[in-house]
């Protein structure tokens, strides 16, 4: 291996036609595919594979095709003297010769993120390259054999470099701690803690590429989900996966996998607060269960001349006996029914007659009408309707009057078909949903932002990865909703992985210092116990206005944020945001592309590379938790925050000396 610039723009030219040559292998392949698998089956399979794999080499971006290299010393016993190219992508070698590049997510790989001065793990050199664009510009080596171990520019670079457009991949540059987390093994369920800019979202994405590189076979049936917390932020990760060559993961927030559309029904705060209760989840089985009735007479089947009867005390046996079970709702239904004409069929083969197929399935039809009236089939939209409607009987003891009370339809809809839910009922009848039917699990779940979820949602979360595993996001100093988490483990057992590990993360990448001190100073405030930070960043810059008018002092924060490069965010409390919005309009600002306008509200797991928060004091009278929200607010600056305002910043903030 060489070791010069030009031995390694040679590299480059290996890897351009070791990537053309994978593009017309698989090409080639598509054609022939179909005539070379076994069966039809199996033919369409590869087919569909060898196209996919087709279409993702071809639109693939041309963008770097490694950054990093490991040359292993004579001490290493597996890597003897080897180098490696390490990539986002596997590229093979010519004629069947060895990888010129390899996967990030291979075992090999892993001492690039992992090697140390202290412990080299037998790699002698660790080299990282630069890039413009797509060309090869430099590269750093740390020769690691030699206890040689030194910032890296290149990396410090690739941390502070201005946001523009979507988030990106950080496979160049993901830290040991954070690697810990991304190659954690797949059973493992984990919890992440993180301060703002901390790199949970990244962490949370690299996870699932490395997941579905490690266990492809095993993930392949369950898939894996990603749950975030709303649409611009899906949006602003939704590059992330398909980059690194993963575009099967399902990508969603939980509301939409709950089927939200756009007109939702509005709840009170206080029904709200109800509905999300964990309480909720015995109401709505009791008043499920209260469906199913005792027998009270025998069912007669006619069969031909004869009829078939099952007497009432065998009739409650089996009622009560699959009620025992604890099956499905739906699934007891027909275990019910099952048991019936099993009984029947007993007495049928005791007279000598035999019982085929057709004619089970004759008896089970005609016990239907006994079924519906004492185990019904029900949509979890009928139990629903009826509960909000009068919750007396299910809430009895369960919860207090004053609750049943917020919890009642004022005005009940004419039907359960036009009733109109609401955000926290998508919830509900998720639940009752998945009491009447399993709901389709996932082998692995990433919720981001999940101190937000209430006790509800977290089973809703805990019923998709029951029989898979769960990579928990959050940070508690973030949470916004009234329910929000307030320890980690709690939420970790409503989530269903008592044991699941809780693990801090405690270098910020996004947000400079100076930012990070002043969000600090609201945390004693927060109620949340938090580890400390600190930020990775030295550079960025901290300003605080006081302003006579909020929309001319903005407008003037904007103009001036507008000369640098990279991204803008105003962030005001969301009333403030169309009276902004025009102002930066009337002043000739073109708002969208570059330039962004938005509420506090949905500014989570946001980050824009100049921020202006406009009025702090609007945003944290806003809501209950508004120092919560005021603290996102703050904290998704990745070069320079603005903060203007016209009236007395909330006393909870302290200013840094320098700041004001
Ligand atoms: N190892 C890394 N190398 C380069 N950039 C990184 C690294 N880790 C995180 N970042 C960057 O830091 C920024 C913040 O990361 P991310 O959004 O994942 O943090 P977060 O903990 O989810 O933040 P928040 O809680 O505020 O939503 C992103 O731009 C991300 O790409």
């Amino acid at each position: 291996m060489g070791t010069t610039l030009d031995d390694e723009l040679d590299h480059v030219e290996r890897c351009r036609a070791g990537l053309r040559r994978m593009l017309e292998g698989a090409r080639d392949n598509v054609i022939v595919g179909e005539s070379v698998a076994g069966d039809r089956y199996s033919a369409e399979r590869l087919g569909r594979y060898l196209k996919s794999l087709a279409k993702e080499l071809s639109e693939e971006p041309e963008g770097p095709p490694f950054f990093g290299r490991l040359d292993f010393g004579r001490d290493s016993a597996e890597h003897r003297g080897r180098a490696y190219h390490i990539g986002r992508r596997h590229i093979t070698g010519e004629n069947g010769g060895p990888p010129v590049v390899i996967d990030w997510r291979a075992p090999v790989a892993r001492a690039f993120y992992r090697a140390s001065a202290r412990d080299p793990q037998g790699v002698a050199v660790r080299r990282r390259f630069g890039w413009r664009d797509t060309t090869l510009t430099g590269f750093e080596d740390e020769r690691l054999g030699q206890g040689e171990e030194s910032e890296s520019r290149i990396l410090a670079a690739e941390i502070e470099r201005p946001r523009v457009g979507p988030m990106r991949d950080i496979v160049a540059t993901i830290q040991p701690e954070q690697d810990d987390l991304v190659r954690a093994e797949l059973d493992t369920s984990l919890c992440v803690q993180g301060a703002p800019g901390t790199g949970k979202t990244a962490v949370g994405l690299h996870r699932a590429a490395y997941l579905l590189y490690a266990h492809r076979r095993r993930l392949e049936r369950g898939g894996v989900l990603v749950l975030g917390p709303n649409r611009a932020f899906l949006g602003y990760i939704s590059a992330v996966l398909p980059a690194l060559g993963e575009v099967d993961v399902e990508q969603t927030t939980l509301q939409r996998l709950l089927g939200a559309v756009a007109g939702a029904a509005a709840d009170e705060e206080a029904a709200a607060v109800v509905k999300h209760d964990e309480r909720m989840a015995k109401v709505l089985r009791r008043a499920l269960y209260a469906r199913i009735r005792k027998p009270v007479e025998p069912v007669a089947v006619p069969d031909g001349s004869y009829r078939w009867r099952v007497e009432e005390d065998e009739l409650r046996r089996i009622v009560d006996d699959t009620r025992r079970d604890s099956l499905p709702y739906g699934v007891g239904r027909e275990r019910v029914r099952a048991r019936v004409v099993e009984a029947i069929r007993r007495q049928a083969e005791a007279r000598g007659q035999t019982a085929n197929a057709a004619w089970l399935r004759k008896i089970g039809r005609a016990v239907t009408t006994w079924l519906d009236a004492v185990w019904p089939a029900v949509k979890p939209e009928e139990v629903l309707y009826e509960l909000l409607r009068d919750p007396s009987d299910p809430a009895r003891g369960v919860l207090t009057d004053a609750e049943r009370d917020v919890l009642t339809w004022a005005e009940p809809p004419r039907s359960a078909k036009s009733a109109r839910w609401s955000a926290a009922d998508l919830v509900l009848l998720d639940e009752l949903a998945c009491l009447i039917e399993r709901p389709r699990g996932y082998g692995h779940v990433i919720v981001d932002e999940a101190q937000d979820l209430s006790p509800m949602e977290c089973r809703a979360v805990a019923r998709r990865s029951e029989h898979g595993s769960l990579t928990v996001l959050g940070d508690l100093a973030q949470g916004t909703t009234p329910w929000a988490a307030t320890a980690w483990p709690r939420h970790m057992e409503l989530l269903g992985k008592p044991d699941g590990e809780v693990i801090a993360l405690t270098t910020g990448f996004r947000v400079p210092a100076a930012v990070v001190e002043l969000a600090n100073t609201l945390l004693a405030a927060l109620e949340a116990q938090v580890p400390a930070t600190r930020s990775y960043r030295t550079d960025g810059r901290l300003r605080i206005t006081r302003v006579a008018g909020l929309g001319k002092g903005v407008v003037a924060a904007v103009r001036e944020a507008l000369a640098f490069e990279g991204s803008v965010g105003v962030i005001a409390a969301d009333a403030d945001v169309e009276a902004l919005t025009s102002a930066l309009w009337n002043d000739g600002l073109d708002v969208g592309g570059r330039l962004s306008v938005l509420p506090a509200s949905m500014c989570k797991g946001l980050e824009y590379d100049h921020v202006v928060v406009a009025e702090p004091a609007a945003i944290a009278e806003a809501e209950r938790r508004g120092l919560n929200r005021l603290y996102v607010a703050l904290t998704r600056a990745v070069s320079r925050l603005d903060v203007v305002h016209a009236r007395p910043l909330p006393p909870q903030l302290s200013l840094p000396a320098e700041a004001s």
